[in-house]
């Protein structure tokens, strides 16, 4: 797939340059994809969406559309489509003169501005109040008139800045197929701003995860969510336990252990490993399973939800990396029978070729190949 939109080096600085918002940020954007920024609020989405947009500076670097360099370019000449949160329609506009808007800016041939008004309208389902004012639609209803508005002139690239925000939760999951749905139909590629990790996760081709203007990782969602690049990106993707362990290379067995003896044999010995390193293991809830040995715990808490159950429990003290020392797991019940009591003991055994092990630093970065992915 060749690249439609590529960042090089791109550095953003506010307030006269006192503020540094984005420190050098470079990333490839493939033709036709539906591509992600996720991050926690403030660490620079939209600003690096406003600078792919034209409407913000670039101070260093340099984005390119295609092969051509765009930094200068104004935003009404970039060939791009943009959807807010707040929707931006034009109230006193109804649907069908909100969406034909854009191709009428374009002067083009009055039939051709039917057609494709129409068209679009179609797949956007909303052709059947194309008569009614912004006022008179729901939400969803409204945020579909912005999509079919921004889509219709054919941008070579949408932008899309947390588009679903102001819906309610289960609008949210019925717009976000649909803008997905829509995307794939008219193959526009997409940059998608979200620091909602499940919806970046059921919405996107690829994403990439950012923390304080820093890219942390880029993947597809699965790849992010198994194999995170670091504790942050673990933590923000999904739910984590954290553990305290350490390599033992000594051993008749190369194995990572955890502070209670329990331990995982490794699969491969790494070159940047060395016996009695400290590390950070991280599980999720569901890649536990109940054993004879393992890591000893408590249940604290049991929440039923329908197919699954899933329980907190205090684990012993010190083994832990949580100051609470509760951690979660969640038992599929489709698997199981069994229910564990408030206070039952259990014995839960990581799954281990589900494990990440990362480096007891400020990076915990993770230690590839230690664990194979099975
Ligand atoms: N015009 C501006 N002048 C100064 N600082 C700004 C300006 N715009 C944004 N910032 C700061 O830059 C940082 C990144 O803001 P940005 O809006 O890009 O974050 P975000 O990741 O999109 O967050 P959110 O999810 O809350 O929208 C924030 O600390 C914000 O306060």
């Amino acid at each position: 797939m060749s690249v439609a939109i590529s960042v090089k080096n791109v550095i953003k600085k506010y307030d006269n340059g006192k503020i540094t918002i984005i420190p050098g940020l470079s990333v490839d954007i493939k033709n036709g994809e539906f591509f992600t920024l996720l991050g926690p609020s403030g660490c620079g989405k939209t600003t690096l969406l406003r600078m792919i947009a034209g409407f913000n500076s670039i101070e260093e670097g340099n984005i390119l559309f295609e092969d051509q360099v765009i930094n200068d370019i104004p935003a009404h000449k970039r060939n791009i489509g943009m959807v807010f949160q707040n929707y931006a329609i034009f109230p006193h506009l109804t649907v069908q003169q909100n969406v034909e808007y854009g191709l009428k800016l374009r002067k083009l041939p009055k039939d051709e501005i039917q057609k494709k008004t129409a068209a679009i309208m179609k797949v956007v389902k909303i052709d059947n109040y194309k008569e009614r004012l912004p006022e008179k639609l729901s939400g969803g209803q409204q945020q579909r008139v912005a999509l079919a508005r921004a889509i219709v002139i054919r941008p070579s690239v949408l932008l899309m800045d947390e588009p679903l925000s102001n819906l309610d939760a289960k609008l949210r999951v019925d717009m976000r197929t649909a803008i997905r749905d829509i995307q794939r139909d008219v193959g526009i590629t997409t940059v998608y701003v979200t620091h909602d990790q499940e919806e970046a996760l059921a919405i996107s081709d690829r994403i990439a995860v950012m923390k304080e203007g820093v890219i942390q990782q880029v993947g597809k969602p699965r790849d992010i969510y198994t194999r995170p690049a670091n504790g942050f990106v673990s933590s923000f993707i999904g739910h984590s336990n954290f553990f305290k362990g350490t390599i033992q290379l000594k051993s008749t067995e190369k194995c990572i252990m955890f502070k209670n003896g329990y331990s995982i044999p490794m699969d491969n010995l790494v070159d940047d490993v060395f016996d009695g390193q400290n590390v950070i293991i991280s599980v999720r809830p569901e890649e536990f399973s109940i054993a004879e040995s393992g890591l000893e715990a408590r249940i604290s808490k049991s929440t039923f939800l329908g197919q699954y159950i899933n329980y907190e429990v205090t684990f012993q003290r010190d083994i832990t990396m949580d100051e609470s020392l509760t951690c979660e797991f969640v038992q599929d019940l489709g698997h199981t029978s069994k229910f564990y009591d408030i206070q039952e003991k259990v014995y839960l055994a990581p799954k281990r070729d589900k494990i990440n092990v990362f480096t007891d630093d400020g990076e915990q970065s993770l230690i590839k190949g230690v664990i194979k992915f099975g």
